[in-house]
C-alpha cells in the first residue's frame, strides 16, 4: 500500500527552502536562489495537489530569472518606508507582482469618495460599540506566541445593516480578484473584516496561514485561507509619522530589530483607496507598524477551495 506523503514535513522543506531563497536572491547570489525557489514551489505543489495552481505567469518568472543568472538582482527596494510603483488595475500586471514579490499594490481600484464612504462607516461602527478587540484566529492561532494585535475588527455578516459603502468596495476586489483566477487557483471570498488602528496599535508580525509552526497533528496550513486582500479606507491623507505602515517580510526570521529590517521586502503605507493583495501562506510574514492616526481598512480572505466561503465557518 501506498504510504500517504507526509504533509507537514513536506511544507518544513518547503518554507526552509524557500527562506534560503529569499536570503541568496537579497545577496545577489540569483542563480542559487532560483534553484531553491524552484525546490519550494516544487514542494508547495506537491501539497496543493492542484496541477493548475501553478501558472505559466509564475514557471516564467523564473525562468527569466533564471536566464539572469550571475548578474545580481535589481534590489525590489530600499528596506525602510517604501514607496511603490503600484500595479495597475491589471489583473496580469497584480499576477505578474504576486509572482515576483509575492505581494502586488493597486490605487485606483475604488475612487476616493467610496473610499471615505467605507472609512466613515468603519468609524461609525466604532463609535456605536459594533467593533470588538482583534484576535489571532484560525486553528494557528495556538501556535503563535503571543497575542500582539491592538485593532478593533467587526466581521461584516451579509444581515448586517450600515455597510453599504463596504460592500460596495469589496465586490470590486472580487471583481478584480475574479479576473486573476484564471491564472491563480483562489477560491471564494471571506466575510469582509473591517478593521480600526489608532493610538499606536499595531499587529506583530504573523502569517494569516500559519503554516509553519503548526504541530503534528494539524493540517499543514492553518486554516483555508489562501490569498490576503487589504483594501485601506483611512479618511484623509496619510502622512510619514502617522504610521501604520503595512510591513512585508521575506521570511519569518527572527533576530535584532537592525537583523530584521534587512529581511524587509516592503513598507505600504495605508493610504486611503489602496489594495494591497499578498498571499497568506508562509511567503509573505507581515506586520502592522504602530498606527498614531486612524488607520481603517476592510480585509477580505480568500480560500484555497471553492466553498464554504471562510466567514461561513
Ligand atoms: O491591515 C493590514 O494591513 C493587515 C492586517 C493583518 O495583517 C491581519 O489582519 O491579519
Ligand atoms: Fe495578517
Amino acid at each position: 500500500m501506498l504510504t500517504p506523503p507526509d504533509d507537514t514535513l513536506v511544507l518544513r522543506h518547503a518554507v526552509r527552502a524557500f527562506s534560503e531563497a529569499c536570503e541568496l536572491e537579497a545577496r545577489g547570489e540569483c542563480a542559487r536562489a532560483v534553484g531553491l525557489y524552484k525546490a519550494a514551489f516544487a514542494l508547495e505543489r506537491a501539497l496543493d495537489r492542484d496541477e493548475a495552481d501553478w501558472p505559466a505567469w509564475l514557471v516564467g518568472a523564473l525562468d527569466a530569472c533564471e536566464r539572469a543568472t550571475d548578474a545580481p538582482l535589481a534590489p525590489l527596494e530600499p528596506a525602510r518606508h517604501v514607496e511603490l510603483a503600484p500595479a495597475r488595475v491589471d489583473p496580469a500586471d497584480v499576477c505578474r507582482q504576486l509572482a515576483r514579490r509575492h505581494y502586488a499594490c493597486v490605487d485606483g481600484l475604488i475612487g476616493a469618495e467610496l473610499a471615505a464612504a467605507v472609512g466613515e462607516e468603519i468609524r461609525r461602527a466604532h463609535a456605536t460599540g459594533a467593533m470588538a478587540p482583534g484576535e489571532v484566529a484560525g486553528r494557528g492561532a495556538a501556535c503563535v506566541a503571543a497575542k500582539r494585535r491592538g485593532d478593533w475588527v467587526a466581521h461584516v455578516r451579509s444581515a448586517d445593516a450600515g455597510w453599504a459603502a463596504l460592500r460596495a468596495a469589496c465586490a470590486e476586489v472580487e471583481r478584480l480578484v475574479a479576473r486573476l483566477r484564471p491564472a491563480v487557483a483562489i477560491g471564494r471570498a471571506s466575510r469582509p473584516m473591517a478593521t480600526r488602528y489608532a493610538d499606536g496599535a499595531r499587529y506583530a508580525m504573523h502569517y494569516d496561514n500559519d503554516c509553519v509552526d503548526a504541530p503534528p497533528h494539524a493540517a499543514p496550513c492553518a486554516n483555508e485561507r489562501r490569498l490576503t486582500c487589504v483594501l485601506y479606507a483611512s479618511l484623509g491623507d496619510w502622512r510619514p509619522g502617522d504610521g501604520g505602515e503595512l510591513r512585508i517580510y521575506r521570511t519569518n526570521r527572527t533576530g535584532s530589530p537592525d537583523e530584521r529590517h534587512a529581511l524587509v521586502r516592503a513598507e505600504i503605507a495605508p493610504v486611503g483607496g489602496r489594495l494591497v493583495l499578498f498571499w497568506s501562506d508562509f511567503r509573505c510574514p507581515h506586520e502592522v507598524l504602530g498606527a498614531w492616526a486612524e488607520r481603517l481598512a476592510v480585509t477580505l480572505w480568500f480560500g484555497r477551495t471553492p466553498a464554504p466561503a471562510l466567514g461561513d465557518r
